[in-house]
């Protein structure tokens, strides 16, 4: 079948980084193509020249067989490529349905049609199986049901070709079905579909194709069925992946770091209580109305408990703030990147180092030199986590998605903290950079922190946990312990399945 888009030898260049060293690739209408590679291996990167956001240095784009220049993304649309990003592009202020229709509202007799618009946005919020209020601003949806607006957004315009980078990272099971349900079907209706994911099993399930780039090269491209996930693995890294060993930390588990009793928090059913010592390593996990998250979230003191007591090596604290859960010893990684993690208009080296209380300074940083220990300390940490950058001072903003969320946890890592929370510590991470991060999360316990995972990845809960305790509606109901921390079991107990524990040493 004739191609409906044609990349043809497309080089894209930014200071210090060839990110596409001459790609070629064909999309086929009918066709779901994966596209995967390690952090920074260039996959947005290619897909903002598609969508018009950049240009090329060199290279072809062919639209339909005609030779085409993207000089923006309107251009792109109107060529009939439709792009769900990995960066949020929502305004928060703004309701669901306008966002949805951003850039090209109904309009009536010339007048935008308030009406239609809401009509229009209710009937795909109902395709993707969304009960949401097509009035309600933006800034009060969770990231996954932001997600699903982005996706909307996508979705409401004519197109031929869709793009989705990493359209999964934020959803939760029920949504990635359908999800996948719909591209399916866009997919039968002739259109071409480019599927981002670092999660392969998602690739094998609805992908006929897969192309893998590394290192800004195209280095495989197949039928899904001529693969398996370890030979899609070896060529996104070049290199056969390495295995996580959970360490034995349990036995050398320490005093008791962080103490929770009885906490109260507004949405769950049931008050919260958990204990983690030094060297250990406890997950939390639950489905979507299981709690999980607001508990995730007091525990971050973003939001506030009602009752109850929370201590730190036994003084107690309290966690009105991020800020002040931080002065107490208490170090969180954040589920929303882009909003509450990054410091955009600092470098690398300092957004990983602003934990040592040097915010203050502010942009004046950028001014003076980088401490000398700052700038080995990084470099350790660039190494360790295999950090796609060509220096420390690169602006953070500039990094790969991926390699952002490891500077991020690069600056909990050096935070010095006595508690460390993780909330979806490695969405967005390739493979390979997982299984570093794990090592790195080892390494932390070890020195003694006591470190807190929430995750709805239950394979990394089961990879990485001691323990970990599973929510279901408001309630924790089970907590599983060593062997017990299974996939299948953390699964079973987040539907509210009995789990047959015991098996433990
Ligand atoms: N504006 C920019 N300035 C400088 N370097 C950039 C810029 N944008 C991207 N890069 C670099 O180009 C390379 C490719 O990045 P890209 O975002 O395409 O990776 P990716 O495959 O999408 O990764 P991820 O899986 O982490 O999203 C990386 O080394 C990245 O740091």
């Amino acid at each position: 079948m004739t191609a409906v888009v044609q990349v043809l030898d497309v080089v894209q260049e930014y200071p210090g980084v060839r990110a596409l060293k001459g790609v070629s690739l064909d999309l086929a209408p009918g066709q779901v193509l994966g596209l995967v590679g390690e952090n920074g291996a260039g996959k947005s990167t290619l897909i903002r020249i598609l969508g018009g956001i950049e240009q090329p240095v060199s290279g072809r784009l062919v639209v339909r067989g005609e030779d085409r220049t993207f000089r923006g993304s309107a251009e792109s649309q109107a060529a009939g490529i439709s792009v769900v990003s990995q960066e949020f592009r929502l305004v928060p202020q703004l309701s669901v349905a306008d966002n949805v229709f951003l850039g090209h509202e109904s309009t009536r007799a010339g007048v935008v049609d308030a009406a239609g618009t809401r009509a229009r946005t209710a009937e795909l919020l109902d395709q993707l199986g969304l009960d949401l209020d097509p009035d309600r601003p933006v800034s009060s949806l969770t990231v996954g049901d932001r997600q699903m607006v982005e996706i909307a957004r996508a979705l409401s315009r004519e197109f031929d070709v869709l793009i989705m980078d990493e359209p999964t990272a934020a959803l939760n099971g029920a949504e990635i079905l359908r999800l996948h349900a719909i591209v399916r079907r866009i997919a039968e209706q002739g259109k071409a579909v480019v599927y981002v994911s670092h999660h392969l099993d998602e690739i094998f399930e609805i992908c006929h194709d897969v192309a893998v780039l590394r290192d800004g090269s195209l280095v495989a491209h197949a039928p899904t069925a001529d693969l398996d996930e370890a030979r899609l693995v070896e060529h996104m890294l070049g290199r056969a992946p390495q295995t996580y060993e959970r360490g034995a930390v349990t036995e050398h588990a320490g005093e008791e770091r962080l103490t929770v009793r009885g906490l109260r928090v507004p949405g769950v059913a049931e008050p919260f209580d958990l204990s983690v010592r030094a060297g250990e390593i406890v997950g939390l996990a639950g489905l979507v109305g299981s709690g999980r998250a607001e508990l995730t979230r007091a525990l971050f003191g973003d939001l506030p408990a009602t009752s109850g007591e929370v201590r730190v090596d036994g003084r107690a604290v309290r966690l009105r703030s991020s800020r002040e859960a931080v002065r107490h010893g208490i170090f969180m990684l954040s589920e929303d990147r882009k909003g509450e993690g990054i410091l955009p208009h600092l470098d690398v080296t300092e957004n990983a180092m602003v934990s040592r209380d040097r915010s203050g300074l502010g942009l004046l940083r950028r001014l003076l030199p980088v401490p000398a220990d700052e700038s080995a300390q990084f470099e350790r940490l660039r190494t360790d986590m295999r950090i796609r950058v060509p220096h420390g001072r690169q602006l953070i903003g500039n990094l790969s998605g991926g390699n952002q969320q490891k500077v991020l946890l690069g600056r909990a890592l050096l935070s010095g903290c006595a508690v460390l929370l993780l909330n979806e510590p490695t969405r967005g991470v390739d493979v390979g950079a997982k299984v570093d991060i794990y090592q790195l999360v080892k390494q932390l316990a070890e020195a003694g922190v006591a470190v807190v995972v929430s995750s709805s990845d239950a394979p990394e809960l089961a990879a990485i946990t001691d323990r970990c305790a599973v929510y279901f509606a408001g309630r924790q109901v089970a907590e599983l312990h060593g062997r017990d921390v299974t996939e299948d079991n953390i699964v079973s107990a987040s539907v509210g399945q009995t789990v047959q524990e015991g098996s433990d040493v």
